[in-house]
């Protein structure tokens, strides 16, 4: 037996996905800049975008000169945006061989949309990320014993150098997006079936699960968490207001003694940011142990002080 999925009138998704669009949106007439890859999920994204937001919409594809097939898919995609009167842009980028040569694309696709999208002037980018995705990614990351922020997910709003990223169908399932492209070519992405890559097994064991893993409720722990988390980087920010002072040689003092360790923590990840760039979750962990014994602790070009008021420099230069 076939189970046909009844799929809403194209009007009535246009309207939830305006909607969906508009709670992230700071002003309901900005222009957006749309991801599309050419799979599935971001091909139905552009397809409610440019009925909800006619004339206000532009995408772009990013080629990461990874793939042979990548010029193709980009291509198909520039074909449906003209067919829509949507412009297109395709964005080529070098992606340096890394260990991880996927988070290196991913890094660079960001930096080309930001800067696609400041060219542009367009305030706001989204990409298609679904309920499906976030669900998985809660698998992935409780796997590997992620804190609040990771569990956090996909986040539905988040700045990229100054433009801001937004991902309007968390609450869509994937199947719901693929029915709405069902009669458009679309791209096949191989890394999908891809067994090396923590994904697919998070997606298996979704699809194992069935009813009782609901990516929906698992996207909705995500949200929760993310306000959660949102949360307390505010109270991090009132305390740091209150706590914390700067002085004229680069020198900082925070008063943090007593706070909650996960308050602490977001202090100083936050200071050293600020003073060195560069934060690392583990070294910190380590530096937060020897603060906590009494001992100097040092971390990337910083020299943190025990005391009462924790004090962060720059070290002095190695001889
Ligand atoms: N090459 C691309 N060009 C434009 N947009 C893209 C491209 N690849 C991905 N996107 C956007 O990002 C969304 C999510 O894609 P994808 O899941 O592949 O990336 P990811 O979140 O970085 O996940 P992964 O961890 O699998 O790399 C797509 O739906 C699309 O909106």
């Amino acid at each position: 037996m076939t189970v046909e999925m009844a799929v809403p009138p194209f009007d009535h998704l246009v309207s939830r996905f305006l909607a969906d669009l508009l709670s992230l949106l700071p002003d309901d007439g900005a222009r957006l800049g749309l991801a599309v890859s050419g799979g599935p999920d971001s091909m139905a994204m552009l397809h409610l975008a440019a009925a909800a937001c006619p004339g206000r919409v532009e995408a772009a594809t990013v080629d990461h000169g990874l793939r042979a097939e990548a010029a193709a898919e980009a291509a198909l995609v520039a074909r449906a945006c003209a067919a829509l009167g949507v412009p297109h842009m395709t964005l080529r980028v070098t992606v340096e061989p890394t260990a991880s040569i996927q988070a290196a694309a991913r890094r660079a696709r960001y930096a080309a949309l930001a800067a696609w999208a400041a060219g542009q002037g367009l305030p706001a980018i989204a990409t298609a990320h679904h309920a499906d995705d976030q669900a998985e990614t809660l698998l992935m990351r409780l796997a590997r014993g992620a804190g609040l922020s990771g569990l956090a997910g996909i986040r539905a709003r988040r700045d990229i150098g100054g433009v801001l990223l937004v991902r309007p169908l968390l609450g869509w399932r994937r199947a719901e997006l693929a029915a709405i492209v069902a009669a458009v070519e679309t791209v096949d992405d191989p890394s999908n079936a891809d067994p090396r890559h923590d994904r697919t097994h998070a997606r298996a064991l979704l699809a194992g699960a069935g009813d009782r893993l609901d990516p929906l409720r698992l996207a909705a722990s995500a949200a929760h968490l993310a306000e959660a988390d949102a949360a307390l980087d505010w109270l991090v920010e009132e305390a740091i207001r209150s706590r914390v002072d700067r002085f004229d040689d680069g020198r900082i003092a925070a008063d943090i003694e007593g706070l909650p360790r996960e308050v602490r923590r977001r202090i100083l990840a936050r200071l050293v940011g600020e003073a060195d760039s560069a934060v690392d979750g583990p070294a910190l962990e380590t530096a937060m142990a020897r603060l906590d014994a009494g001992q100097v602790a040092s971390l990337g070009a910083l020299k943190l002080s025990p005391g009462r008021r924790i004090s962060i420099e720059k070290a002095p230069p190695r001889r």
